[in-house]
């Protein structure tokens, strides 16, 4: 099959409504586009359960705050459309701004706990709007599954919630974080950095790992975060807005010695670009 883009919940229900006849399984992959192969790892995950892949492409203004970079973020659908057809994605979803929020649009949604802290924290309003858009992807194209990428892992925590607590018979799936060869977590955002930035932006991720790898063995954490900080604010990230250790579940604030799958995450700009990233801690002693 080769690849459809629609720009309608019209023409999207009823590719999907026809797949659905046919007794085919459907997984839809919710991205803003400006596609690179962190999104492809996400639709070749897609693909080993499911036998029609929809990627929606829309850069959603309601989770961005208004000294944010709604209007420059990356919008490159022609290139996003070649890359979904060279992965042999079969739909792409892409409807414009109006389509998503019509005239009236009057509803919001907010999730309690999750959404106070990391991302939540540095950017208000961020996963309100995400969640609302999310929301109205499952219930228009009402997939079998919907995959994440753990690089966005609170946004993964907050949509695992909000699925279960508004019972959206939707099974929500994370794939693995993609990364460059030298460790940076793919991102549409690394497009912002000069040729410099690209280079100093691998700070993150090593700095990532060492700690990850300390406090997997069971170091205390306060210095190895106060030591990470020190690193990362040194090679030019300003401001750094967080490098927290949390449980890897309920995103707990943890401290001392990790005794529980945790994780650890970052948030820091460079230059126009404000990078995330985190990794696993899986303490030796851990049964998994
Ligand atoms: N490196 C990656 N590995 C795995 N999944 C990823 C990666 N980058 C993005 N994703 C996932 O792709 C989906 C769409 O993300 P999005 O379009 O915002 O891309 P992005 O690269 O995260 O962009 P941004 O730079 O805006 O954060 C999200 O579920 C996100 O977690
Ligand atoms: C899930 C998402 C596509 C909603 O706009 C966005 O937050 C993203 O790209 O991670
Ligand atoms: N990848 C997360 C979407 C955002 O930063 O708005």
């Amino acid at each position: 099959m080769t690849l459809t883009t629609v720009h309608t919940v019209a023409d999207l229900r009823a590719q999907v409504s026809e797949w659905r006849a046919a007794g085919l399984k459907i997984a839809l992959v919710p991205t803003m586009g400006a596609l690179h192969d962190g999104h492809i790892s996400l639709t070749q995950l897609a693909r080993t359960y499911a036998d029609r892949v929809i990627v929606s492409v829309f850069v959603n203004p309601t989770q961005f705050g208004p000294t944010e970079d709604f209007a420059a973020y990356p919008r490159t659908l022609p290139a996003d459309q070649k890359i979904l057809a060279d992965a042999r994605v079969e739909l792409c979803f892409a409807p414009s701004v109006e389509e998503m929020y019509p005239a009236g649009f009057a509803t919001r949604l907010h999730i309690d706990n999750l959404t106070d802290m990391l991302c939540g924290a540095a950017r208000p309003g961020h996963f309100d709007g995400m969640a609302q858009i999310v929301t109205k992807l499952l219930l228009q194209a009402l997939p079998d599954i919907a995959l994440f990428g753990e690089k966005d892992y609170q946004q993964l925590m907050v949509i695992k919630r909000f699925v279960t607590d508004l019972n959206i018979p939707v099974e929500i799936i994370g794939g693995p974080i993609h990364r460059e060869a030298d460790g940076l977590a793919m991102s549409s955002r690394n497009r912002y950095l000069s040729p410099d930035e690209r280079k100093t932006a691998t700070t993150l991720s090593q700095v990532l790992s060492s700690i990850a790898e300390r406090a997997s063995r069971g170091d205390a954490i306060e210095p190895l975060l106060e030591n990470g900080r020190q690193q990362i604010a040194s090679v030019g990230f300003d401001p750094v807005d967080y490098l927290e250790i949390r449980d890897a579940e309920n995103l707990e604030l943890l401290h001392g010695k990790i005794d529980r799958p945790a994780r650890v995450f970052v948030a820091a700009r460079l230059g126009k670009a404000r990078l995330i990233d985190n990794m696993a801690i899986i303490p030796a002693n851990t049964a998994l």
